[in-house]
């Protein structure tokens, strides 16, 4: 079995080292002994992403979004298509924004994003900058993830996308409703860097998993021994803490310890 990953302008969105999402799946993976392959989608490739199993797409600055938004419009059908058929899709920040309807930004400009999520954002007076914890339904119980924001984007979900998770601290979609990111099926758009899969090691799985239906075979797969990410997470909750002057939450279930 072999999984295959689209990572989607990697040279163009790649800010606070999104590429590391990609770096965690394949790491995962291979770790349960399943084989991956990696490939890179740049502007211009006539790259059919129908066969990826997950396309992730990172967070950019405003003119590196004008850039990747032209060639995307050529992509949206097969992009379509493809999640159509069952492949994942992770956004970031800056690639989340263009999975929407559009961005609007500071200065004025429409990007156009590809409407794969019912959602517009628009640039607001001042950036949302700073570190996140969110809770997220990953089908059973809330798991708690931590993540960074950078952007000036509000973003704002119509019927038929769903909010992904729900800001317990920082800004998230547009810093007033509580909702951080979208969902509709098998796509995920998110604010949130990190890199997210290496703050949030069981959303990776989960993500994972979601992937390798498409192969007949979902999760289930065997657990990982997460010291370093646990110990990371742990001083972050402290972290977050001093700075908010507020109780340790529970960081939530699972995951094995040394
Ligand atoms: N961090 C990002 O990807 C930024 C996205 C976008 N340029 C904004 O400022 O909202």
């Amino acid at each position: 079995m072999k999984l295959t990953i689209g990572h989607l302008y990697p040279d163009l969105l790649d800010l606070y080292s999104d590429r590391g999402n990609v770096m965690i799946l394949e790491k995962r993976a291979r770790w349960r002994g399943i084989e991956v392959e990696v490939v890179r989608v740049d502007a211009g490739d006539a790259t059919d992403v129908r066969g990826c199993d997950l396309l992730m797409m990172g967070g950019g600055m405003d003119r590196e979004q004008s850039l990747v938004a032209r060639d995307l419009q050529h992509r949206r059908l097969n992009v379509e298509q493809a999640v159509a058929e069952g492949t994942v899709v992770l956004a970031i920040c800056g690639g989340y924004q263009l999975l929407g309807e559009y961005f609007e930004t500071g200065s004025g400009e429409r990007i156009p994003g590809i409407g794969l999520l019912d959602a517009y954002t628009v640039a607001g007076e001042r950036r949302m900058v700073g570190n996140v914890m969110a809770e997220c339904p990953l089908d059973g119980p809330m798991e708690t993830i931590f993540g960074y924001e950078n952007h000036s984007g509000r973003t704002y979900l119509r019927e038929g996308t769903d909010p992904w998770m729900r800001v317990v601290r920082g800004g998230g979609n547009n810093g007033s409703d509580g909702t951080e990111g979208a969902r509709k099926g098998r796509v995920f758009g998110t604010y949130l860097h990190g890199p997210l899969l290496a703050k949030n090691p069981r959303l990776a799985d989960w993500l994972l998993g979601l992937a390798l239906e498409r192969k007949g075979t979902g999760g289930g797969f065997k657990s990982l021994v997460d010291r370093w990410e646990e110990a990371a997470r742990e001083h972050l909750v402290r972290r977050l803490a001093e700075l908010d002057g507020m109780e340790s939450p529970h960081v939530g279930t699972g995951g094995t310890k040394k």
